[in-house]
């Protein structure tokens, strides 16, 4: 019997011989029990993506990217990133010993996913721009100076990631009603759903969840698309959320992210940044699970389209939260009460937990 991992479905995978493990997936399945009780949800799910090594699912993708990298002798790697994607290359491009170089929006990048970026030695420029924009430059540099794209343009990074789904049949013991994602640059929303595609191709299963896609409000270029039944999307020039792991104007996978909710019966909704701050702590104080505020949106998503009433209660949802609580410590920090600080003896200890 294999462990539960990305490579237990090496099969369904390209690489060819031993792949740049940094023994991702694996990731726990919990039951929300106490935030199914209130949303009247009993088979409610999450599927915890930050703990991977680097913290969130973007590993499953590069260990399968940067394996295909050093299979066709690439020499330099490259993304741009609202940090989880430049986090996770940066350090699977360490353990493959391949340069890297990574592109942020200046200013808007989560302090651990700069920290992990820096320490596993990338190359990390910052620029004066979105998202949208460092993803063109960083396209302009691969095609000009022949460096190997990995953000999710790239297939081989959703075949890493179609791992999700597979897992979460492994775990569940049936493949569920619903699977819920964040959705930023659609990546992951769009892996998910093939992976499902090639099982039921394959026989393993009969039936495909309803794949429910949740944006920020602020951020919801997705959403529009499936709420106005177009066909193109139309980007969001200038997307702002609090989650800025999705804050994402142009994204690259969305009519893959289209056919994946409407072949589906699936949907897409949008949160609030409140909606998304207070699932965060939700998750933290009531299920002791602790993600990034995009990856709250998933659940938060779920409460919203509850209390409009579109979630059967017979429903087995799984929720994926994609990044760890750790990632974004300032966003915390703000949202909670300071520590508080006293002098160092008892008295003062008891007269302030009275
Ligand atoms: C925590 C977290 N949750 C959800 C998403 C959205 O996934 P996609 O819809 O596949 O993009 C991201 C994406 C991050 C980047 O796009 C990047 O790191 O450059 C994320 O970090």
């Amino acid at each position: 019997r294999r462990p539960l991992s990305v490579w237990r479905y090496r099969e369904i995978l390209p690489v060819q011989g031993e792949p740049v493990s940094l023994q991702e997936g694996g990731t726990p399945l919990y039951h929300l029990e106490k935030i199914g009780k209130e949303l009247g949800l009993p088979e409610l799910y999450a599927k915890h993506e930050g703990m991977n090594p680097t913290g969130s699912f973007k590993d499953r993708g590069m260990t399968v990217g940067v394996s295909m990298a050093r299979q066709l002798g690439m020499t330099s790697v490259a993304c741009a990133s609202t940090g989880n994607t430049s986090a996770s290359l940066a350090a699977y491009a360490a353990k493959a010993s391949i340069p890297c170089v990574v592109l942020l929006p200046a200013g808007k990048v989560a302090l651990g996913k700069v920290a992990q970026a820096l320490m596993h030695g990338a190359r990390v420029i910052s620029i004066r721009g979105n998202f949208d924009r460092a993803l063109e430059m960083v396209h302009e540099l691969c095609i000009s100076h022949g460096l190997y794209l990995l953000n999710s343009v790239n297939p081989y990074r959703l075949e890493g990631q179609k791992t999700i789904g597979f897992e979460a049949i492994d775990q569940l013991g049936d493949v569920p009603d619903r699977i819920v994602l964040p959705v930023g640059n659609a990546g992951n929303i769009s892996a998910v759903y093939k992976g499902l595609r090639e099982l039921e191709a394959l026989g393993f299963i009969d039936r495909l969840p309803m794949m429910t896609g949740i944006q920020a409000a602020g951020s919801q270029p997705v959403v529009k698309a499936i709420e106005q039944n177009l066909d193109e999307l139309v980007p969001e020039p200038a997307p702002e959320t609090v989650a800025t792991a999705i804050r994402i104007g142009a994204p690259v996978n969305a009519e893959k992210a289209l056919v994946a909710i409407r072949a589906t019966g699936g949907t897409a909704a949008a949160v609030t940044d409140d909606e998304i701050l207070r699932m965060q702590q939700d998750l933290a104080r009531m299920e002791g699970i602790g993600v990034e505020p995009a990856s709250a949106a998933s659940v938060a998503g779920i409460r919203k389209l509850a209390e409009q009433g579109l979630i059967d209660k017979d429903e087995r949802i799984v929720c994926v939260v994609t990044g760890h609580l750790l990632k974004d410590p300032e966003t915390v920090v703000r949202q909670c009460e300071p520590p508080i600080e006293i002098d160092a003896d008892l008295h003062s200890l008891l007269s302030v937990l009275r």
